[in-house]
């Protein structure tokens, strides 16, 4: 259900759900179309589009689960009983999980640096969108995102960059307040202060 809470209302409040309280429904196809439409809405120096999304959804989530903990077990072979488990359920969380892809790489003008920030932009986008799509979402990157020996179960190339799997699905769970850093200590005025 579409949410019609006032923006700045929403930024109030706004908070993610983890991953492992959520459940379905998850968007369908449609509405991840949506979703990933007005999340490519995002600010990106050159209109380049230094990035891409990868949807996982369905079977092939339970397929990566047991691919990644394989993996897991080339690592560590005696993974305990409650880690086999986590390494299995890493997609299947939540109903679906999108992956932002960066691109970023040498221009002729726009630096990689800000090609990789327009990628993270977007991962805070389809959070967004996703929200307003009525879903919760979740920020994650966990250690598959940087090891390279699992880029080619995840559909990533050697020469891309996971930004982030953003979970998306339903919950039952409220949204809890955390703690938010105090202006005081992130703001620096440069004139103006009274
Ligand atoms: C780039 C990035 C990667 C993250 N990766 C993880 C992760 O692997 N595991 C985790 O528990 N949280 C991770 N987080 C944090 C979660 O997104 C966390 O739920 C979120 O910061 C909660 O803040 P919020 O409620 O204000 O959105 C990551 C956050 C960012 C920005």
């Amino acid at each position: 259900m579409k949410s019609d809470i006032k923006l700045i209302d929403y930024l109030a409040v706004r908070r993610s759900i983890p991953a492992f309280q959520m459940c379905e429904p998850g968007p369908e196809k449609a509405e991840i179309e949506e979703i990933l439409r007005l999340a490519s809405r995002v600010p990106d120096h050159g209109k380049i589009a230094p990035w891409r999304f990868i949807v996982y959804r369905g079977e092939q989530r339970v397929r990566l689960g047991e691919e990644l903990l394989a993996l897991a077990l080339q690592t560590k072979p005696d993974l305990s009983e409650e880690m086999i488990q986590v390494e299995r359920s890493r997609f299947t969380r939540a109903p679906v999980v999108v992956a932002v892809v960066s691109k970023a790489g040498p221009h002729i003008k726009i630096p990689e640096w800000e090609q990789l920030m327009s990628a993270g932009a977007l991962c805070f986008n389809v959070i967004l969108a996703a929200n307003a799509n009525g879903y919760v979402a979740n920020w994650l990157t966990e250690w598959f995102a940087y090891d390279e020996r699992a880029y080619p179960l995840l559909g990533v190339s050697p020469d891309e960059k996971v930004a982030g799997f953003i979970h998306i699905g339903s919950t039952t769970f409220p949204a809890i307040e955390r703690p938010r850093p105090e202006l005081a200590d992130t703001v620096t005025w440069v004139g103006g202060e009274d």
